[in-house]
């Protein structure tokens, strides 16, 4: 039994090119597919809190957005904004890389980088690694180019070294008792993660027809007695977005709507009425005031 001394409770940002891996890293730790991935690049546009409760520490992590420097447009603009806010907050940061990889973008988020927080410098992907002796040059040439913490080698998708990446975490994590219940998943409401569950399906089935001109809104969320009665859009940039997502005779959209159901039902334990249409809102992306409307 802990006394509530022993016990660490803070926050944790993960940070890192598109793509890293940062989402698969956040659903091993929560063992709950909350967070989106994708193998497009950018599919978590918010910021999500997942929280990880064990005998001794509660992490609570926020994901952050990935980087996509090619499509320079507000919604871009509203990211790098988040991700600044989010470092300023947090207690610990996560630097998410591939292994030999330092390009251009994991330095542009580098950049970025709190010197006055713990960064620990997460090398993703070493099952990718065939001779897991080749990491070390690399590990050192990036230790010169940020005071990390630490170095910790993991593999998001194989579990390999998550145990260890959290004892690590730990430690610089502040002396408190626990914030939320052991229970609690996430602090985002059930609205957020139904649309969540519907543009991750929308990447999945659609795969690289429609890129990241498309949202979710949701027009209504109502609970019935235990029924949640949820009226979902999903919003397209361009008209002729709009027939590959519904597909012939309506296939596709069905498909993506099941599926996203049948994991909505799953989350909240218990039964959803789903509605879901396609709308065309041109040039969204760049429109400051739509993504308010959106909730960016
Ligand atoms: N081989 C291997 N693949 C991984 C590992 N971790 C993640 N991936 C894959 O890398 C791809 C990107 O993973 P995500 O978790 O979506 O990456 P992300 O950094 O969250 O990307 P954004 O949301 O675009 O910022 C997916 O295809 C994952 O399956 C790992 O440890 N090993």
């Amino acid at each position: 039994m802990n006394t509530p001394t022993d016990f660490r409770c803070g926050t944790v940002a993960i940070v890192g090119r598109p793509n890293v891996g940062k989402s698969t890293l956040l659903n091993h730790i929560l063992g709950l597919k909350l967070s989106i991935t994708s193998r497009k690049a950018q599919t978590t546009r918010h910021r999500l809190l997942g929280i990880h409760t064990t005998e001794d520490t509660q992490f609570l992590f926020v994901d952050t957005p990935g980087f996509q420097q090619k499509h320079i447009n507000a919604l871009n603009k509203s990211l790098n904004k988040t991700v600044t806010q989010v470092l300023t907050e947090v207690d610990v940061v996560l630097f998410v890389i591939e292994p030999m990889h330092l390009g251009d973008a994991d330095r542009k988020v580098l950049a970025l980088l709190p010197k006055d927080k713990p960064v620990l410098l997460v090398v993703n992907k070493l099952d990718l690694m065939g001779d897991k002796g080749n990491i070390l040059p690399l590990i050192q040439d990036f230790d010169l180019e940020f005071p990390f913490i630490e170095i910790v080698p993991v593999s998001a998708k194989k579990n390999l070294n998550i145990d260890e990446l959290l004892k690590s975490i730990r430690q610089h994590l502040p002396e408190q008792a626990a914030i939320y219940g052991a229970d609690e998943l996430t602090d985002r409401n059930e609205r957020f993660l139904a649309a969540e569950l519907l543009r991750e399906k929308a990447f999945r089935f659609l795969g690289d027809e429609v890129p990241y001109g498309i949202a979710v809104e949701i027009e209504k969320f109502e609970m019935e007695g235990k029924l949640r009665r949820i009226h979902a859009a999903f919003i397209v940039d361009k008209e002729s977005q709009k027939p590959m997502l519904i597909g012939k005779g309506g296939e596709k959209l069905k498909q993506i709507s099941t599926e996203a159901r049948q994991d909505m039902e799953k989350l909240f334990d218990g039964k959803v009425w789903l509605e879901t249409w396609v709308k065309v809102k041109g040039g969204w992306a760049d429109d400051e005031r739509a993504l308010k409307s959106l909730g960016y």
